[in-house]
C-alpha cells in the first residue's frame, strides 16, 4: 500500500494527457502517493518511455485493468478514459471502498436520458450515477466534500461556467441571451490520433465545430445553468479549434436584464460571487485575460465588461484545460473530499510566457 501516512492513489488512463497530468500533479502533492497507473494498449510499458521527461521522478509500470487489484492497492482512484468506460469500472471500484473521481462525461449527468441522448448508452449504473457529485468546487464545494464519487466536468464547461455563474445565480440576464464563444487549444482533443488534431490540419486555421446546439457540452452547460437559475436555461456554444496546444478562453456574452448596471457594479458582483475560490482571479476593470496567464496552473482568470450601447456583459474566462480543465479540477475536488486545503499540491504561477 506505499507510504501509510499519504493516500493511496491509482490512475486509469494513465498513457493519456489527462494521466500524465495527474502524474505531474499528485507527484508533487504532500498527502498522495501514487501506487498504480492503468492503461489499455500502454499496458505493460514503464510510464516513463511515455513520458522520458518523467523518468527521474516515477518508474511504474502500466499494467492491464484489474479492478480487483487496484481495489486492493488505492483509496483514490482517478480515472481519465474515453466516455462510457468509466461507468463500468465505478460502481465496483466504489463497492470495495475506493473514493472515484471521474473525468469523463459519464458522471456529470443528473438526468441520464440526456447523457444517453447524447453520448448513445444505457447505463447499468443508475443507482450509482445518482449519488455522484458534479465536481466543480466553485459552485458545489459543500456535497463534493462529502461525496464518494465526483464527475468532473472539462475544459469548454468549467471556462463557460465560471463566466456566467454570477449572472445567472442571482437572476441578471435575459431569459436564454447568454453566447459562449470558446476557443481550444488541440491538446483539447486527448493524445490519441486524430486527423482534426494533425499539425497539417491544425496548424495556420481556426474553425468552429459543433454549432447551433450540436456539440455534446451544450447539454452539460445548460443542465447547470439551469440548476443556478432554478428555471430551464439555453445557451448558444460555439466552439472553436485554434492552432495551439493548451489553454481555452470562452468569451461569454449576454444581455443584462438592468440597463444601469456599469462594470464596475459587474466587477463587485464576480469578486462577492468568488470571494471564497481562491482559484478564480477576477480582473479590474479594462483587464482582459489571456491564455498564458493559466498556463500550467489551476486559475481561472475572468475579465468582466458591459458595453452600454448595447446593454450587454461581456465576460473573457481563461483556463489551462489540461489543469483547471481536466486534471487540477480533480486533484482540487480530491483536496475537499479528503478534507485538504482546496490549494494543496496544486500549481497557482504559470510559466509565462
Ligand atoms: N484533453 C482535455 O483537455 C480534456 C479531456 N477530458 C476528458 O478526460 C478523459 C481523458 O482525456 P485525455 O486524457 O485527453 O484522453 P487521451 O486520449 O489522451 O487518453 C485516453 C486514455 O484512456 C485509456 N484507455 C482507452 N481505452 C481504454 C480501455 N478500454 N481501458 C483502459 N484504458 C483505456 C488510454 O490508454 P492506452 O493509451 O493505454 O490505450 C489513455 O490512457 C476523456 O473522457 C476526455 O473527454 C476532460 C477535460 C479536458
Ligand atoms: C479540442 C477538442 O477536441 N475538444 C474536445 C473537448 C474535450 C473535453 O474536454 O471534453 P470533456 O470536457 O467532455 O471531457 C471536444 O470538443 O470534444
Amino acid at each position: 500500500m506505499g507510504d501509510a501516512k499519504r493516500v493511496s492513489v491509482g490512475i486509469v488512463g494513465a498513457s493519456g494527457y489527462g494521466g500524465v497530468q495527474l502524474v505531474r500533479l499528485l507527484q508533487d502533492h504532500p498527502n498522495v502517493e501514487i501506487v498504480y497507473l492503468g492503461g489499455d494498449s500502454s499496458a505493460g510499458k514503464p510510464f516513463y518511455t511515455l513520458y522520458p521527461h518523467l523518468s527521474h521522478c516515477i518508474d511504474l509500470m502500466i499494467e492491464p485493468i484489474d479492478i480487483d487489484k487496484i481495489a486492493s492497492q488505492c483509496q483514490v482512484v482517478f480515472l481519465s478514459l474515453p466516455n462510457g468506460l468509466a461507468c463500468k469500472m465505478a460502481p465496483q471500484l466504489l463497492e470495495k471502498g475506493c473514493k472515484v473521481l471521474d473525468l469523463s462525461a459519464d458522471y456529470r449527468f443528473f438526468n441520464l436520458e440526456t447523457y444517453k441522448k447524447w453520448y448513445g448508452s444505457e447505463r447499468e449504473d443508475k443507482a450509482i450515477a445518482s449519488t455522484a457529485v458534479y465536481g466543480l468546487p466553485e459552485l458545489y464545494r459543500d456535497r463534493i466534500s462529502q461525496a464518494q464519487l465526483i464527475g468532473c466536468p472539462g475544459c469548454y464547461v468549467t471556462a463557460s461556467l465560471l463566466a456566467l455563474s454570477p449572472l445567472l445565480k442571482q437572476g441578471l440576464i435575459a431569459t436564454d441571451s447568454a453566447i459562449i464563444d470558446a476557443k481550444s487549444g488541440t491538446s483539447g482533443g486527448g493524445r490519441q490520433a486524430k486527423t482534426n488534431l494533425l499539425h497539417a490540419e491544425a496548424d495556420n486555421a481556426i474553425s468552429a465545430y459543433g454549432v447551433a446546439g450540436h456539440h455534446r457540452h451544450t447539454p452539460e452547460i445548460e443542465q447547470i445553468c439551469s440548476d443556478l437559475a432554478g428555471h430551464d436555461v439555453k445557451v448558444q456554444f460555439t466552439p472553436h479549434l485554434i492552432p495551439m496546444a493548451r489553454g481555452i478562453l470562452a468569451t461569454v456574452y449576454a444581455t443584462l436584464r438592468d440597463p444601469g448596471l456599469v462594470r464596475e457594479d459587474l466587477i463587485t458582483i464576480y469578486t462577492a460571487f468568488y470571494r471564497n475560490a481562491p482559484w478564480v482571479k477576477v480582473l479590474p476593470g479594462g483587464t482582459y485575460p489571456q491564455t498564458k496567464w493559466a498556463c500550467g496552473t489551476n486559475l481561472c482568470y475572468l475579465g468582466v465588461e458591459v458595453d452600454q450601447r448595447t446593454n450587454r456583459v461581456i465576460v473573457m474566462s481563461v483556463i489551462d484545460n489540461l489543469i483547471k480543465g481536466q486534471a487540477g479540477q480533480g486533484v482540487q475536488c480530491l483536496n475537499l473530499m479528503m478534507g485538504w486545503d482546496e490549494m494543496l499540491g496544486l500549481p497557482k504561477l504559470s510559466f509565462y510566457p
